[in-house]
């Protein structure tokens, strides 16, 4: 039986996706395992961003906004949308995901007009429930917080959307997004999926699924920068009556007419509210080109691996330590342990170049991005949690 560090050394010589570290700037010497968090930047950006500052801004000035800048959310939504099984058109990059998720919740509840509840997942990363709870004081729904497990079932006449996080964000355990949107629409109720934690991490499947809005964010898995835009997805049997409560200028049919009455433009634009922060959208444009030759099933086959090489490691050399993650493939891309001290093994963890990250009660999440994490990174990490714990 090969030892730990064998089988790492094997596991990365044999990866197929092992040259794609060397397209980010990563330092050397550091184990990077928090990309769930804050992706590492790919080389490209830095080259893409002097020229978009000294050339597009500095000596196109403003005809940068008709060579490229206006159209850049729905070009760049494009580029994301074969990462979320969308047919081109579906997919706008701006705003925060706590702004989308605004946008599509209160969208969807106008939608299913009659309907006066929304569902979400009681585990939820924390903003998503308190959005849903300031766009229901203002839409007069109730939000009823439902255990993810019971979400299908909890379904009644009286939901208006389900609001529903892919992968959990503290346990990474993935969630049914196709049993829960044939459960809701079987109802009558839409679903609105937030896919920070899934994107660029594995195959998502929104058109197939008929998933009826979605949101997501760009600086994870997707390495767009700290801060860079998120995306909304809102599918064509959607568009017409999409009407999002955030209607700038921005998404007007003719935004130059200056009209005093807002018309939102056709298609996904009218997803968008105001000037979108270009610096930060062509940033994430040139760190979608390291996806060039990528094929997601591959990212997911490498992410599902890194995560069983982690578990065995804990297994071995860290027995004490809860797994909180599925050890089956119903997972995201991270590993969750949760053990006393936590907190304090996490600092420790970075003073020894191995950075994690922390999340309350007691869980120290390992996020294993396979465009640039190593099985040897893995191990490290490990062996160097079960030294700090000693
Ligand atoms: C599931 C989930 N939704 C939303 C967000 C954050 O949204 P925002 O980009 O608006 O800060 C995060 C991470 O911060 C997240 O993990
Ligand atoms: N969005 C973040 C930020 O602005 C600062 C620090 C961390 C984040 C995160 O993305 C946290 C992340 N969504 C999480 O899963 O906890």
């Amino acid at each position: 039986m090969p030892s730990l560090s064998e089988r790492a050394d094997q596991l990365d010589a044999a990866d197929p996706l092992a040259a794609k570290r060397a397209e980010f700037d990563l330092d050397p010497e550091m184990s990077y395992l928090d990309g769930n968090s804050l992706g590492a930047p790919p080389k490209g950006v830095a080259a893409r961003l002097a020229e978009v500052i000294g050339h597009q801004w500095a000596r196109r000035l403003i005809r940068s906004w008709d060579e490229g800048w206006w159209t850049a959310p729905e070009r760049v939504g494009d580029r994301v949308a074969p990462l979320v099984g969308a047919a081109p058109g579906q997919v706008v990059v701006g705003d925060s995901t706590s702004v989308n998720l605004f946008k599509a919740l209160v969208a969807a509840c106008r939608i299913a007009d009659g309907r006066d509840e929304v569902l979400v997942d009681a585990e939820t990363f924390p903003t998503d429930g308190y959005i849903a709870d300031g766009a229901a004081r203002l839409t007069g729904h109730r939000v009823r917080r439902v255990p993810v497990a019971a979400l299908g079932e909890a379904v009644s006449e009286r939901t208006a959307v389900v609001l529903v996080n892919h992968v959990d964000y503290r346990t990474g355990a993935l969630r049914e997004l196709p049993l829960l949107t044939a459960a809701a629409h079987e109802r009558g109720a839409l679903v609105l999926a937030d896919l920070c934690h899934s994107v660029g991490a594995l195959p998502i499947e929104l058109d197939a699924l008929g998933v009826d809005f979605a949101v997501g964010c760009t600086y994870k898995f997707l390495n767009g920068g700290p801060g860079s835009p998120a995306f909304l997805y809102v599918p064509s049997k959607w568009q017409e009556e999409f009407d999002q409560p955030l209607a700038g200028w921005v998404g007007h049919r003719d935004p130059f007419a200056m009209e005093p009455g807002y018309r939102g433009a056709a298609g996904v634009r009218k997803g968008m509210a105001g000037t979108p922060d270009i610096l930060s959208m062509l940033a994430l444009d040139a760190a979608l080109d390291v996806w060039d030759g990528v094929r997601i099933g591959q990212v997911r086959e490498k992410g599902l691996a890194l995560g069983e090489f982690a578990f065995a490691c804990v297994d071995e050399l860290a027995p004490g330590v809860e797994v909180l993650t599925p050890r089956g493939p119903a997972r995201g891309n991270q590993v969750s342990l949760a053990f006393d001290g936590a907190r304090e093994v996490t600092r420790a963890l970075a003073d020894r170049a191995v950075l994690g990250d922390f999340r309350p009660p007691d869980v120290l999440r390992l996020g294993l991005a396979p465009l640039y994490v190593r099985y040897t990174d893995v191990l490290r990490a490990v062996r160097e949690l079960r030294s700090c714990r000693t």
